[in-house]
């Protein structure tokens, strides 16, 4: 069987978001793939039922179950925006419920069915925002990566009768209203929001309650940072964290006395699923709590306190429950992600087999190494067991900092295979601050970016020099995001990497505090320290490395600003570098934008690794 190829790119089909029936019977999820044409993302409804062949549905995502079964309500763009659409099973079309003027969000059904609630954005005055008058900001939280610049949109909660379709608007002002949950009485959501005037500045979100044309009550106290809320039958759980913003997400119920943390029975950050971040939202399964949490690189579902449910090597993404049955789905070493239903809490039955067939795919394996101050770190080697002499090697960073990799396939990093199927070594670190290792890891590099963590890239690349894999002349180095300003960080602290490519990346802290969505907590909580010192820029005159900057033009997040600064500092040095600018293309563009942009950025990895560091052995 051939190894995987660029072009293998535009066949994943990788499933997310499975929604069980409340029956058990039947599992609906969101299948994205590519049109290649189109240079789009398409996102479809799918279903799964046990022992028969998934099928789709109708175009759309984010498919929700009606308390009786009857019904998918769904999202599905009209005219660019995103509208909650009804899907009815007994046969039919399905048809559009609203029409909001600057789309909908995930819809979520009352219990009693009438109803369906969603966050939305909402424009000044209830209108669009005109693109081209004057941005005014009085605080610093004026656009956000993705979205770009707010323009005075906000999102807010809205309830659509389904009967009807007629909207009524829940909650208004200046904040943002997440992700609404219906009482299980029906009379109110519950939903996380900061409205302090100072928000900008302090971290801070409390969850809320409200009716329909009442006033928010705040239920919470400052102590806890809250993330999302959830009331699974009649128990309200929070995600939350404990004082500082930088540290591990837990789980708390609200009971009489304010919020109470779940024992988990782990030093793990539950994980309840972002863009790049995967896991799920907290679920029931009879009285037990049901979360994602990251162990070891590997995102597992957990049964409160701290039993795992899927042992393998995963990345859990999603997951609910109904009838006592969990629908989930999870990447695997050798698929970027299927559906599976878990019976009795052990009996894991496959539903779909969306994986890459005709591929023959290379296995991670997982590797510990020992940093020079005794701190053992964990990494994932990809690498064809048949090549016998050392060969190139490329060190892969993750972001965050605090993310990490896993040993499973995914869409994104396809150069990995493509690397190790002609003679490279990957290496994919998990060093201090990764999450899955425990809290005092995932905090050991706060106000230390690059001071704390290099000797653990170090010691890991010096191992594989000294086992035979990797050949110390044909060292490279890449990463995105924070694995930018490491590989800024690493390429000007040491020369021992003959090419580099920064995606996405931080050069400039000091620049980066004041111009990035999330600068001031990068300031106030994750550095807060020596900016200047720990600034790549500031050493920017002992890089030699060939350095190839890739960078969204629409980052908001990493401000493409710091690539043009690294990119003008190379060149003036005369260091061979190439700035390589995405048009329109956000902070998560590499997961989630255009499929020409994604396909672009691997080939372009590819071909520099070639030019640089291919070749002959030293
Ligand atoms: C507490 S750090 C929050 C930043 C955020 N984390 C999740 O991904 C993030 O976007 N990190 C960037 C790097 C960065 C860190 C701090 C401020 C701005 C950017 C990344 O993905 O590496």
């Amino acid at each position: 069987m051939p190894r995987l190829t660029l072009d293998d790119f535009f066949r994943f089909a990788v499933p997310s978001d499975p929604r069980l029936r409340p029956d058990g019977g039947a599992v609906a999820y969101t299948l994205t793939t590519i049109d290649r044409d189109a240079d789009e993302n398409r996102t479809e409804v799918w279903l799964a039922v046990p022992g028969e062949p998934p099928r789709r549905l109708a175009k759309g995502s984010a498919a929700r179950w009606s308390p009786d079964g009857g019904a998918l309500a769904f999202l599905r763009p009209v005219d660019g925006k995103p509208q909650i659409h009804l899907l009815p099973m007994d046969g039919g079309e399905p048809y559009a419920l609203t029409s909001a003027t600057l789309g909908a969000g995930a819809p979520q059904w009352s219990p009693d069915g009438t109803r369906i609630a969603f966050s939305g954005p909402a424009g000044p005055g209830g209108a669009a925002p005109d693109p081209d008058a004057p941005v005014v900001a009085d605080r610093l939280e004026y656009k956000a990566d993705g979205a770009g610049l707010l323009r005075g949109v906000t999102s807010h909660l809205f309830v659509v009768d389904v009967a009807t379709g007629e909207t009524a608007r829940v909650t208004d002002g200046d904040f943002h209203a997440g992700e609404p949950s219906w009482a299980p009485d029906g009379t109110r959501l519950a939903f996380v929001a900061s409205m302090d005037s100072d928000r900008d500045l302090e971290t801070g979100g409390a969850v809320y309650t409200v009716e329909v044309g009442g006033e928010p009550e705040r239920l919470t106290e400052p102590e806890i940072i809250c993330t999302g809320a959830w009331w699974l039958g009649e128990r309200l759980v929070v995600s939350g964290l404990k004082g500082s913003p930088v540290g591990h997400t837990r789980l708390f119920e609200l009971g009489p006395g304010g919020l109470a943390e779940v024992e988990t029975g782990l030093d793990r950050n539950v994980m309840t699923g972002h863009p790049g971040y995967p896991g799920a939202t907290p679920a029931l399964l009879g009285d037990d709590l049901l979360f994602c949490a990251r162990d070891h690189g590997c995102t597992h579902l957990y049964r409160a306190p701290g039993e795992k449910l899927v042992p393998e090597e995963v990345s859990v993404s999603g997951a609910s429950v109904a009838a006592g049955r969990i629908a989930y789905v999870a990447a695997t070493p050798h698929s970027a992600g299927d559906v599976y239903l878990i019976d009795n809490v052990k009996d894991v039955t496959r539903l779909t087999d969306h994986a890459l067939d005709g591929v023959d795919l290379l296995t991670p394996a997982r590797r510990t190494f020992t940093a020079p101050d005794g701190t053992q770190v964990e990494g994932f080697v990809l690498r064809d067991e048949t090549a016998d002499a050392p060969g190139p090697l490329l060190l892969d960073i993750h972001g965050g900092p605090h993310n990490a990799w896993a040993p499973v396939l995914d869409g994104f990093h396809l150069y990995h295979q493509v690397l190790a199927a002609n003679g490279w070594t990957v290496l994919a670190l998990n060093p201090r601050a990764s999450d899955g290792y425990g809290e005092d890891f995932y905090t050991a590099a706060v106000g230390a970016w690059g001071v704390a963590d290099t000797q653990d890239f170090l010691a890991a690349v010096d191992d594989l020099v000294a086992d035979g894999t990797a050949d110390p002349g044909r060292l490279a180095v890449t990463g995105y995001s924070y694995g930018g300003y490491m590989t800024c960080w690493l390429t000007s602290t040491t020369g021992r990497f003959k090419a580099a490519i920064p995606g996405g990346c931080v050069s400039d802290l000091t620049s980066m505090s004041g111009t990035s969505d999330m600068g001031y907590l990068l300031k106030t909580h994750e550095h807060p320290g020596d900016l200047a010192a720990q600034s790549p820029i500031t050493h920017v005159a002992e890089v030699t490395a060939p350095t190839l900057l890739l960078h969204g033009e629409g980052d908001d997040r990493c401000p493409v600003g710091q690539s043009e600064q690294w990119f003008a500092a190379l060149r003036e040095r005369r260091v061979p570098v190439r700035l390589v600018r995405y048009p329109g293309a956000s902070h998560l563009f590499i997961l989630n934008g255009r499929p020409s942009h994604r396909y672009d950025y691997n080939e372009r990895i590819l071909a520099w690794l070639e030019q640089w560091v291919s070749g002959s052995p030293t």
